[in-house]
């Protein structure tokens, strides 16, 4: 009869305790966090909540807390009980608020956003919704000094631990300040838009003076302007030109010349210059050249052609195209070689030409 009298007196007392546990035990456990915390869960299961919150908001105990939490959490499986004593409690915290302000913000919070049922799983929820909703549920509340300092911690926080909840407040708070302001969000907006402009701007001056695309459209104008070409007659383009050089009848060296090189003096080139009916001869290198079959392909035209009929046109070839394959394009035109005036043999071609 002892022995069962104390288990009864013990079993009744601690139940006692359990059901109304006094404040200090209340205010102790979420002060003394990590040390009586796992130990103390079991018994309360709702005083982790405003653990929680104090430590969601501190940093990052609240993780290791949560996961030791969730062992509880089957213990209090037997929680059909707890789930009162969650309001109990909330009402003790709500007269405690007086005492401890950061903890009167929070348990309140949690009542009005979950209808005080069901806080801990949500308590992660209520991390992001308390940063999202605390402005609306605290702003009508009578405590700013409370209400400033979780919001300025929590993003401190959320900012460490959880970027997504301070995106929303950096997107909520712009958004009024934009419209009256006008200066942050020109910074915003420029922000986000300044490195477009200046890498397209980046994108486009290098083309400009470098040659991509767009240096095509914008250089041709240019080119133009400086441009010499002429528009080539329809059957003068550079393949028709090969076609015709390529053709063994074509004749290109001209009516009545010898077969074989002819040794030209600078007077026999002199003579060969295009006009009355003769033919435009030029030297290039030591080399004489029928050029009047290629009058109509030269895209230079005509005119700028013939300024080296009868001479050599080296320089001016050079001057104007040094890239340009002279030898590839007229090697079918090719009449002889220059000679001095005293060479014999030069008289004798002109005399098989008479
Ligand atoms: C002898 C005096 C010559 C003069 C004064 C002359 C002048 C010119 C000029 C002003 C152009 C236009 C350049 C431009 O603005 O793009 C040009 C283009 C051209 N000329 Fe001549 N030319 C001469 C001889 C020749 C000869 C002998 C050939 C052939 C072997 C030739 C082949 C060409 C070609 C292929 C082009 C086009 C070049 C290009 O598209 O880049 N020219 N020439």
């Amino acid at each position: 009869m002892g022995w069962a009298g104390v288990v009864t007196l013990v079993a009744t007392a601690g139940y006692f305790l359990y059901r109304h546990p006094p404040r200090s035990w209340t205010t102790e456990h979420p002060s003394a966090t990590p040390d009586p915390g796992p130990e103390a869960r079991p018994t309360p299961t709702s005083e982790p909540l405003p653990a929680r919150h104090d430590e969601g908001f501190s940093t990052p105990p609240p993780i290791e807390i949560e996961e030791e939490s969730s062992p509880t959490t089957p213990k209090a499986s037997a929680s059909s009980a707890p789930l009162p004593v969650l309001a109990v409690p909330a009402l003790n915290l709500e007269s405690d608020t007086s005492d401890t302000r950061s903890a009167a913000t929070k348990p309140p919070a949690l009542q009005n956003m979950n209808g005080s049922t069901t806080p801990q799983p949500t308590d992660h929820n209520d991390q992001f919704s308390q940063t999202k909703s605390q402005p609306q549920f605290l702003t009508p509340r009578t405590l700013p000094q409370a209400q400033k300092p979780p919001t300025l911690s929590a993003p401190a926080n959320t900012s460490s631990l959880m970027p997504p909840p301070s995106v929303p407040r950096l997107r909520a708070t712009p958004q009024p300040n934009r419209a009256p302001p006008g200066l942050q969000p020109l910074r915003s907006n420029a922000s986000s838009l300044m490195p477009p402009p200046s890498a397209a701007a980046g994108l486009r001056v290098p083309p400009s003076g470098g040659g991509g695309g767009l240096s095509n459209s914008t250089l041709k104008p240019s080119l133009k302007k400086n441009t010499r070409k002429v528009v080539l007659d329809p059957g003068y383009s550079p393949l028709d030109w090969a076609a015709l050089a390529a053709n063994p009848k074509s004749q290109l060296r001209g009516v009545g010349v010898p077969p074989g090189l002819l040794r030209v003096t600078p007077s026999m080139l002199k003579i060969q210059n295009g006009r009355k009916g003769r033919d435009a001869w030029t030297s290039y290198q030591g080399k004489v050249y029928n050029i009047q079959p290629y009058v109509p392909y030269h895209p230079g035209g005509k005119g700028e052609l013939l300024r080296g009929a009868g001479k050599d046109s080296a320089q001016l070839f050079q001057e104007i195209h040094p890239w340009v394959n002279w030898d590839g394009i007229l090697s079918e035109c090719l009449i002889g070689i220059l000679v001095s005036e005293n060479d014999t043999q030069s008289e004798n071609a002109l005399d098989a030409m008479d």
